[in-house]
């Protein structure tokens, strides 16, 4: 899945802003010198790239923005990193793309796909957080902190022009109960030296997340990570094992990577 366009940063006001401007003049400057800017990415494009391109949903018309910026806040979607193109000026940063293919996924509150951007390959490579089901819609999540709450989520995917009505979204009030339970799985908890314990706490915030579809929290793999050394503390090496077969992927599915080799 390689990039249709990922433009390098760039200076917003290449001729420089007028000394006196209100600031609904500079929005209107940043739109204009912004699809400007496009145009000239664009116009450097092959014909059936350009084509690509122009045939990407913009959600964004009427709002003021070109069609050309429309369609990239539509479909951009973020690589995150601290890449630097070889030879472009500035500093190394994370960079937004679209693509003829993961551009076109839809939205879900409860992805069971996790997009991730390979510089090396320079591609995306887009894997499932959970098992798909023959005829399931492959859907990524449009809202960068997770375990957002319906009305935080409404208020991100508002520019894109739709209401989520995915089972989280329907039957939000559950759903939120459950997503301000999960923000807190990273908090300090009371000291307890019960491996049992653990181990079983975890199971059930596993069970929580997997209830919620969140599958692509990266707390989703830390928590198998606890699970395994749980596991391993008390010798059962079969669990450890099998908790290790599904780190292993989820190490994968986010990070591209496999697991850290253990140290001991
Ligand atoms: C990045 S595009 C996704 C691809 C688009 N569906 C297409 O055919 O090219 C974003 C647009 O898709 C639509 N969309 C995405 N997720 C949706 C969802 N869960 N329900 C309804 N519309 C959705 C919205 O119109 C949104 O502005």
């Amino acid at each position: 899945m390689a990039p249709i366009l990922m433009p390098p940063g760039h200076d917003e006001f290449p001729d420089g802003l007028p000394p006196t401007v209100t600031k609904r003049e500079v929005i209107g400057a940043q739109v204009r010198a912004g699809e400007k800017r496009y145009e000239e990415l664009l116009a450097r494009m092959t014909p059936a790239r350009r084509e690509a391109y122009l045939a990407l949903f913009n959600c964004h018309e009427g709002d003021g923005c070109g069609p050309l910026t429309g369609r990239f806040r539509t479909n951009g979607i973020g690589a995150p990193g601290d890449y630097k193109f070889m030879d472009w000026p500035g500093e190394a940063g994370k960079f937004s793309f679209v693509a003829d293919d993961i551009s076109r996924a839809n939205h879900s509150c409860r992805p069971n796909a996790h997009p991730h951007f390979d510089y090396e390959l320079f591609a995306t490579v887009l894997r499932a957080v959970r098992p798909i089901q023959a005829g399931e819609e492959i859907c990524i999540s449009y809202v960068r902190r997770g375990v957002d709450n319906y009305e935080e989520r409404k208020k991100s995917l508002a520019p894109y022009g739709f209401e989520c009505s995915c089972p989280s979204c329907v039957d939000h009030v559950a759903s939120d109960a459950r997503r301000a339970i999960i923000a807190t799985f990273n908090n300090p908890e009371p000291v307890n030296r019960n491996p049992y314990y653990h181990i079983k706490r975890n199971l059930w915030k596993v069970s929580l997340i997997q209830e919620e579809g969140l599958e692509e929290l990266t707390d989703y793999l830390s928590l198998h990570h606890h699970l395994r050394m749980g596991y391993r503390m008390m010798g059962d090496n079969v669990k450890a094992a099998e908790v290790r077969k599904r780190e292993d992927q989820l190490n994968w599915v986010k990070f591209n990577k496999p697991a850290l080799k253990e140290l001991f």
